[in-house]
């Protein structure tokens, strides 16, 4: 039966950044439509954050099992019930569930209407028989795996992350396209879970995140059996007898320290591949709506407006930085410029973001070699070790670093980190850097001993280390003796 539906705002999508709008604007009584053609919750839900840290944290509980011996604890070679692994995921993902659930929403007062949508005009949306027309449309629809033009990958029948979670058995040996972070993550996983892993990258593993950091990730994972082929191209696809060949090819400078030849062939049970993303805007009628885009994503301004300036698009589907994290970020900032009609800018130098990996990886701000071409010898950059820090020290996690870049004034700009627990000292460090405060704030609060977060005023300190060596500061001091 055909309805039309008129609220002031229509989101499609219930994925991270469409749920955030939908649930922001119903709390201030907006009306408000929310359109999902697939499951609640989108990728972080289904396919991405959720089952990939669950999955991690089965393999972390496999890996401290084999890990004792410098603690007086016998180390055992546990037994991997991986499908009992698959369980957990599952579990876990059915206990966050019910708060992105239809139920839950319509609760909140949003109507959600299960279907594809499609614009028919400026202001105007299809679903199935409901026609909208609001007054704001949110466009949040996401992303999907990039499929690289590798020859013959249609041949076999490859794993992205929407398949690789339903896996019920462990894979033999699993091919990994792509070291970015899904690569990392689900090699380790699945190495720590009984898997032979080989990682294939075409350029440099993890190449947004801090150059000086990630050999300490690669080193990790190589240590713990993962398979590394860096400047790698892989050259064709094809069925073999035990699952998928690869043809790969290694430039003059290649990635194989055994100095192997040229061409290869690499032989595995499956192939996972986490290449990127490309957004999900298929069939969308972003033409009839006139919202302009490109290969990446959606265009829009800093305030996250399209092209027509109606229709605001949000998350992955612009094509940005694709965080949960930034979804929520942009999902504020809509419901800032359409509920109460403020400026709303996005700031991209104030985004965080963490690989899950152990060491984790973790990055806020401005990475160091962006904050030099910034701020040129006005920048100073101060390194800790993980060494350094009693806590670290007392659970043999040692291997860690930590970076803060100050700018003018001792204003943090950037930090980086690979170690224990790096992605919860990021939280620190990320109110630090989106609220301008300075190495002598940083320096200036007590933190509990003994925890890994002393290791960022450790490192505030550090940048003052030269001030009790001053003449200036050391003739005070003097003079402040001879008053007793
Ligand atoms: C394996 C993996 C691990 C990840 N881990 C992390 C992590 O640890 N931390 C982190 O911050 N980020 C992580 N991410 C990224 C994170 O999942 C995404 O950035 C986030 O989910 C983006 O949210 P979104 O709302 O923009 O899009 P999505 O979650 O993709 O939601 C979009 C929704 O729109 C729906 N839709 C699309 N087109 C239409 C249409 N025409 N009509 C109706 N509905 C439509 C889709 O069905 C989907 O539900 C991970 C991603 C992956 C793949
Ligand atoms: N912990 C997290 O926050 C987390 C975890 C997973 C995913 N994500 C999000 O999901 C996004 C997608 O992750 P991703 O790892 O797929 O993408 P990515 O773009 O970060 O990394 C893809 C990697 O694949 C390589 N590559 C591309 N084509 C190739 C080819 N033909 N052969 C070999 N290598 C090739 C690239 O050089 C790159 O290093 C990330 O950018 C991130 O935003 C976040």
């Amino acid at each position: 039966m055909s309805r039309q539906l008129t609220p002031d705002i229509c989101v499609i999508g219930a994925g991270s950044a469409g749920l955030s709008v939908a649930a922001g604007a119903a709390a201030f009584g907006v009306p408000v439509v929310l359109v999902e053609r697939a499951a609640m919750g989108g990728d972080c839900l289904n396919t991405g954050c959720i089952p990939s840290k669950s999955l991690l944290a089965a393999a972390g509980m496999a890996a401290s099992r084999r890990a004792g011996a410098a603690f007086g604890v016998a180390p055992v070679d546990p037994a991997i019930d991986f499908a009992a692994a698959k369980a957990h995921l599952r579990s876990v993902i059915s206990a966050i569930a019910p708060h992105d659930s239809v139920e839950r929403f319509e609760g909140l007062g949003v109507t959600v209407v299960q279907g594809e949508a499609r614009f028919t005009g400026r202001d105007t949306l299809a679903v199935g028989e409901t026609t909208i027309r609001a007054r704001r449309f949110v466009i949040a629809t996401g992303s999907h795996p990039f499929l690289p033009p590798v020859p013959g990958l249609e041949t076999v029948p490859f794993l992205t992350n929407e398949s690789i979670f339903g896996l019920e058995a462990c894979p033999e040996h699993l091919l990994i396209l792509g070291g970015g972070p899904i690569g990392l993550e689900m090699a380790q996983a699945h190495r720590r879970l009984g898997a032979r892993v080989t990682v294939l990258e075409a350029g440099r593993a993890l190449s947004r995140d801090d150059e000086e950091h990630v050999p300490l990730v690669i080193e990790a994972l190589k240590a713990e059996g993962v398979e590394f082929l860096e400047r790698t191209h892989v050259a064709r696809v094809e069925p073999g007898e035990a699952g998928v060949v690869l043809t790969v090819e290694w430039p003059e400078q290649g990635g194989r320290s055994d100095g192997a030849g040229r061409m290869g062939r690499i032989e595995g049970s499956h192939l996972l591949v986490a290449t990127g993303r490309a957004p999900s805007i298929a069939g969308l009628g972003l033409d009839l709506a006139g919202v302009e885009f490109s290969a990446r994503g959606i265009k829009v301004d800093e305030g996250l407006r399209t092209s027509n300036r109606r229709i605001y698009a949000i998350g992955d589907v612009v094509g940005g930085l694709q965080f949960t994290h930034v979804a929520n970020y942009h999902a504020g900032l809509v419901l800032r410029s359409a509920l109460f009609r403020l400026p709303a800018k996005e700031n991209r130098e104030i985004v965080p973001w963490v690989t899950y990996t152990t060491p984790e990886i973790a990055q806020v701000g401005l990475l160091e070699a962006e904050a030099r071409k910034r701020y040129g010898t006005r920048l100073r950059a101060v390194r800790v070790d993980y060494a350094a820090n009693d806590r670290a020290q007392a659970e043999r996690r040692t291997t860690g670093k930590v970076k803060l870049l100050a700018g003018p004034g001792g204003r943090l700009v950037g930090a980086s980190l690979v170690g224990a627990n790096a992605g919860e000292m990021a939280n620190l460090l990320s109110l630090a850097v989106s609220q301008g405060l300075t190495m002598k704030q940083l320096a200036g609060f007590i933190a509990p001993y003994p925890t890994y977060g002393e290791i960022l005023r450790r490192a505030a300190l550090a940048y003052y280390a030269e001030v009790p060596k001053r003449g200036l500061v050391r003739a005070v001091v003097r003079i402040l003796r001879l008053f007793g």
